[in-house]
């Protein structure tokens, strides 16, 4: 029976040679540690299913060589990881110093948007620590990535490694800008006033300069401000075919994720191997996942400038309707007009 997943991350394990890397994989997978592991000829690999936050996450998993000499083979397996556990040896110094050269491949070949775990491990080890927890947790803190101290030997934290980054992944995916408007039913003023994009000062501050009662004017134009609201969310409402998220997929006709609002999740979960022709099979899910999570960033970059682009359009909105309110005003009959 085929397999069932929600979700399929594409995950490297990188880090210099005789780290643990291998033993790290192999833990994770079999749960017994790899006796007689010998170095990594160019990647191996390995996948799990696990349950992560009530979601099924497939886990493929690249174990890259770290000799140098493989470099050049390995490098190429970096694209469309969605994370990375970041290896380095306790008991080696020499490790924890080329740390900087290993993120910098993840975040220029893989993505920006990786999310990778340090791991330091050998924990079982620590009589021969070279590198304290304190100075690697700082250097974590500094490049923004998470840390744990594991140990392929005892265990110990090998499977909260892999969890938690992709718990992370899944949060970055879920957590998606909010959307300033929701889709639905068309809003009510109240509740569109209310959203973030229109805070109530804000409307405020653009009604109060043209009229001395924003009240009054918000109660007899409410018919026409609904309306331009709704225009303006409709301008800036989430695409919701995956081709505008990424332009390599090709939405499956019928075929929903029932991600609710946010676009990632469904991308994701529907885009499955055989539904991405143009990357092929499981490596072009992996790819997806990469996608998705990256266009979460971009997404929420241009959510920022349309929703500054969106206040100025409903500012100059309201600057029309004011000042036809003022022309309305102007060219109706002044009392002594009335009275003739
Ligand atoms: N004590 C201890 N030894 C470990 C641990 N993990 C790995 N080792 C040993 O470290 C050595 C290297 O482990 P590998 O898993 O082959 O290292 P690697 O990072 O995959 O090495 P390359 O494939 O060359 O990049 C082996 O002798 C393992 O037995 C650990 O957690 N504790």
């Amino acid at each position: 029976m085929a397999e069932t997943y929600d979700f399929l991350f594409k995950f490297l394990v990188i880090g210099s040679a005789g780290t643990g890397k291998s033993c790290l994989l192999h833990q994770f997978i079999e749960n017994k540690f790899k006796q007689d592991s010998n170095h990594t000829i160019g990647v191996e690999f390995g996948s799990r299913v696990v349950n992560v936050g009530g979601k099924t996450v497939k886990l493929q998993i690249w174990d890259t060589a770290g000799q140098e000499r493989f470099r050049s083979v390995t490098r190429s397996y970096y694209r469309g990881a969605a994370g990375a556990l970041l290896v380095y040896d306790i008991t080696s110094r020499e490790t924890y110093n080329s740390l900087a050269a290993w993120l910098t491949d993840a975040r220029t070949l893989a993505s920006p948007n990786i999310v990778v775990i340090l791991c330091g491990n050998k924990k079982d080890l620590d009589p021969e620590r070279e590198v304290t927890f304190l100075e690697a947790s700082r250097f974590a803190q500094e490049n923004e990535l998470m840390f744990l101290e594991t140990s392929a030997l005892t265990g110990e934290n090998v499977e909260e490694a892999f969890l938690k980054c992709a718990r992370t992944i899944l949060n970055k995916i879920d957590s998606g800008p909010a959307l300033p408007f929701r889709l639905g039913p068309r809003p009510r003023l109240r509740e569109a006033v209310s959203q973030r994009a229109l805070a109530p000062e804000k409307l405020h501050r653009h009604l109060s300069p043209f009229l001395g009662h924003p009240a009054l004017f918000l109660l007899r134009y409410k018919r026409y401000l609904c309306k331009l609201l709704t225009d303006v969310r409709i301008y800036i409402h989430f695409p919701t075919n995956c081709a505008a998220i990424s332009p390599s997929l090709t939405p499956v006709p019928g075929l929903r994720g029932g991600g609710g609002a946010d676009p990632a999740n469904e991308v994701t979960r529907t885009a499955l191997p055989n539904q991405v022709p143009a990357l092929g099979g499981n490596a072009g899910a992996a790819q997806v996942c990469a996608d998705a999570v990256a266009s979460a960033g971009a997404r929420s970059r241009a959510q920022r400038a349309r929703r500054g682009g969106a206040s100025r359009a409903v500012g100059a909105g309201y600057g029309a309707l004011c000042g036809a309110g003022r022309l309305a005003q102007t060219a109706a009959p002044g009392p002594e007009e009335k009275a003739r």
